[in-house]
């Protein structure tokens, strides 16, 4: 079997079988200000009291501080069932993204199912946990039960090998495998990534690629944890690796596809708008006028990220007719900036550092685009009017292409600087 069948199947107590609908019991559940509300508001209709109040976990990070009096009002709601409901994993004071804020308080293991109101909650499979995402209303059930159905999905191994150069990150290769599958081209599957370039790739970069998993449909992404995952755990839960539950598939098991992704000479990979899977090498789209750059987002907001848009920025200026935004992923992300200098470095170039959150990602909050403007990226998603108005534009990218964009103006090769 390979890890995700053998993670459900450890759940269902039997052997699953992909296509097999099972039931079985969650291990954490997470909702935001976003999606806690309707989840509360369907729980209400149908208990009273959830199943394990330390098995749940909210955190405000879509619109946060709150910018509007709906969102305001969702916080109140959220902030009033924490309370009755004694939801001690609450993250309601501007700590971060739930999906980097989750892994740091130490919530995210090995072997682990977790499921939560949001489409990229399949970022902890960088971990080697079985995580998904899953409608508000649906999530309701779980409040109340702990349990939720799965249909055990197909897998594909999608190996990673070759060596790139400097310029290329996790990023670039999960939208090559995007553009090369398609926005559909593995609904309902797992997305299974393997190799040399997964097994010596860090925490940050995993997070990176099984984040973006759901932008090809992939019920969820998943990695064998390395010792950097390993370390990562131990540390922030206490435990000693003999404690975890470190899943690894089968060498022989079978998949519905094996597919080999070579990095060697990989230009870095652009997602132009308005879909993740229109994905073109820099070269085919650089000198595209620019008006806002973003570094930030669950895919793409953490320290190592951080630093590759500070070894671009460092003594330089933006250009004048662009601003660039910066959001770190996390709190803890946000004080190890400041640490390192980047923060500084940053405000020097002439960035604006928006506090930890969504923020621009949605087009919810700071950094809305108006009518024909065009931003670069380094969050998940360029569909229409993502970030604002209907015709605007959202290309996508790595930190180091969003720097170096950001000093020209243009999109920029950052070899090109
Ligand atoms: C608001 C929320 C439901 C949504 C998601 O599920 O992904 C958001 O985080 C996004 O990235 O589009
Ligand atoms: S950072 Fe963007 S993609 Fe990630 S959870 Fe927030 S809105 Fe969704």
């Amino acid at each position: 079997m390979n890890i995700t069948e053998k993670i459900l199947s450890k759940k269902a107590g039997h052997e699953v079988v992909p296509g097999e609908i099972i039931e079985i019991d969650v291990d954490l559940a997470m909702s935001h200000d976003g999606t806690s509300p309707p989840a509360i508001k369907t729980f209400e209709k149908i208990a009273d009291k959830v199943w394990d109040s330390e098995k749940i976990a909210i955190v405000f990070d879509h619109n946060i501080p709150a910018n509007t009096i709906g969102s305001a009002e969702f916080q109140k709601v959220c902030r009033d069932f924490i309370k009755e409901q004694g939801i001690s994993k609450n993250y309601i004071h501007g700590e971060g993204i739930c999906h980097q804020v989750l892994p740091e308080m130490g919530l995210v293991e090995p072997g682990k199912v977790i499921v939560g109101a949001d489409s990229h909650t399949c970022t902890y499979g960088a971990f080697g946990a079985f995580s998904t995402g899953m409608g508000a209303t649906d999530l309701a059930m779980v409040y109340a039960t702990g349990k939720n159905w799965f249909m055990v999905p197909e897998a594909n191994k999608m190996e990673v090998i070759g060596d790139a150069d400097e310029y290329i990150a996790p990023k670039d290769i999960i939208l090559n495998i995007i553009g090369d599958m398609g926005i559909a081209g593995a609904t309902y599957q797992t997305a299974e990534f393997c190799g040399e370039v997964i097994e010596n790739m860090g925490v940050e970069g995993r997070a990176t690629m099984c984040n973006m998993a759901i932008e090809m449909g992939a019920k969820n992404g998943i990695m064998e944890p390395n010792s950097d995952v390993i370390n990562y755990v131990c540390k922030r839960t206490g435990k000693t690796e003999s404690q975890l539950d470190i899943v690894k598939s089968d060498k022989d098991t079978p998949y519905k596809r094996e597919l080999t992704y070579d990095i060697t000479d990989m230009e870095p990979q652009i997602a132009c708008p308005n879909d993740v899977d229109n994905v073109k090498d820099i070269s085919k789209v650089e000198g595209t006028a620019i008006d806002q750059c973003l570094i930030g987002s669950c895919t793409n907001g953490r320290l190592s990220d951080l630093k590759d848009a500070y070894e671009i920025l460092k003594g330089k200026e933006i250009n004048n007719d662009v601003r660039l935004l910066i959001l770190p992923a996390s709190k803890e992300i946000y004080k190890q900036a400041m640490d390192l200098g980047y923060i500084e470095t940053f405000l020097d170039a002439g960035a604006i550092i928006c506090n930890p959150g969504c923020g621009p990602c949605l087009g919810g909050h700071m950094g809305v685009l108006s009518e024909g403007e065009v931003c670069i990226s380094t969050t998940n998603r360029n569909f229409k009017g993502r970030m604002g108005d209907p015709k605007s534009q959202v290309y996508l990218s790595n930190a180091k292409v969003v720097a170096a964009s950001a000093i020209e103006g243009v999109i920029t090769h950052p070899k090109d600087l």
